[in-house]
């Protein structure tokens, strides 16, 4: 991989996630810097991947050639500001935006110059190199977004986007699931643990569940995931009656009504900050 240096300022959740591929991956520690005004967190990341570390954002942006911006989405205004009023030349650099629901257009205006910008939306399984970026640029080069591929690939796959609202529609696909699929993993933990099982015996079991059904799904690209449901499901039998259940709640509906939710509140966020 082509040794740029990549500064991430915010290094949070998604930040430490996407460093943590990136060591896997091969890239050189010595080519990233985090920064977080939390000390604790910053001197985490530090320790965890060998990297460099400082609560300094002008100073590392100023050390990099690409600027990954991984604050919350209503602390970006604030973080622009201080790097528009710092006086260094950033003018060039390659600013990667993590945020959901902000705009290369409003990015722009924050940083007060049509700097090139990709928006990416990553997911947390990045950290264990099994991640999904989702990429969009409309005025970097073709080196430049190959450098992007490079680095986001070290994390899992990428998709290149052609319109920025994708990025809103890829949230809800790939950036937030994780989370719906933790929700559906707690809620067979709990009623595990209602059943009788203690918790170590609660979490191994549906920690197994969910690396053997994610591994049947990933092992095996030519049956569909409704045959491999179909083939748990035995006509007249236990799961079939557990499925008619979810089916009868509403589950599909329920599933792409909160997507849908996802999506709004991301095209409300762009209207918001
Ligand atoms: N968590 C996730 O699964 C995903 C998050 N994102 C995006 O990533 C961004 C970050 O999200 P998380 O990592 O979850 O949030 P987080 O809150 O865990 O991380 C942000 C970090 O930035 C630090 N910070 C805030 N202002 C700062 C400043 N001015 N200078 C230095 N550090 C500062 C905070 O201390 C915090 O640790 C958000 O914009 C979110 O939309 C995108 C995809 C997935
Ligand atoms: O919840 C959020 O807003 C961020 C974006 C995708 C995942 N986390």
């Amino acid at each position: 991989m082509s040794q740029n240096t990549i500064a991430f300022i915010g290094t949070g959740n998604m930040s430490y996630a996407i460093i943590g591929g990136l060591i896997n991956g091969g890239f050189a520690p010595n080519n990233i810097i985090a920064t977080n005004r939390n000390a604790e967190k910053l001197a985490k990341v530090g320790n965890d991947f060998g990297i460099q570390v400082t609560n300094d954002n002008i100073k590392a942006i100023d050390q990099a050639d690409y600027v990954v911006l991984s604050v919350k989405p209503q602390m970006m205004a604030d973080l622009c500001r201080t790097i528009k009023d710092s006086g260094i030349a950033y003018q060039d650099k390659v600013f990667i935006s993590v945020a959901a629901g902000i705009k290369v257009a409003r990015l722009q205006e924050m940083l007060d110059h049509p700097v090139k910008m990709i928006r990416c939306m990553p997911n947390t399984p990045s950290l264990q190199s099994k991640g999904v970026s989702g990429l969009f640029s409309n005025n970097t080069s073709e080196q430049e977004k190959q450098f992007a591929t490079e680095v986001f690939s070290a994390t899992g796959i990428v998709t290149w986007l052609s319109e920025e609202d994708q990025i809103n529609d890829i949230i809800a696909v790939t950036g937030s699931s994780p989370a719906y699929v933790f929700l559906f993993l707690e809620a067979i933990e709990q009623k595990a643990k209602e059943l009788g099982f203690n918790a170590e015996q609660a979490r191994e079991l549906v920690q197994q569940v969910a690396v053997g059904a994610s591994d049947m799904v990933a092992k095996s690209p030519d049956l569909s995931i409704s045959q491999l449901r179909a083939n748990v499901t035995s006509k007249g039998g236990t799961t079939a009656a557990a499925i008619a259940h979810l089916e009868q709640q509403n589950l599909t509906q329920t599933v792409a009504d909160a997507m849908d939710a996802c999506i709004a509140r991301a095209q409300q966020m762009e209207q918001e900050f």
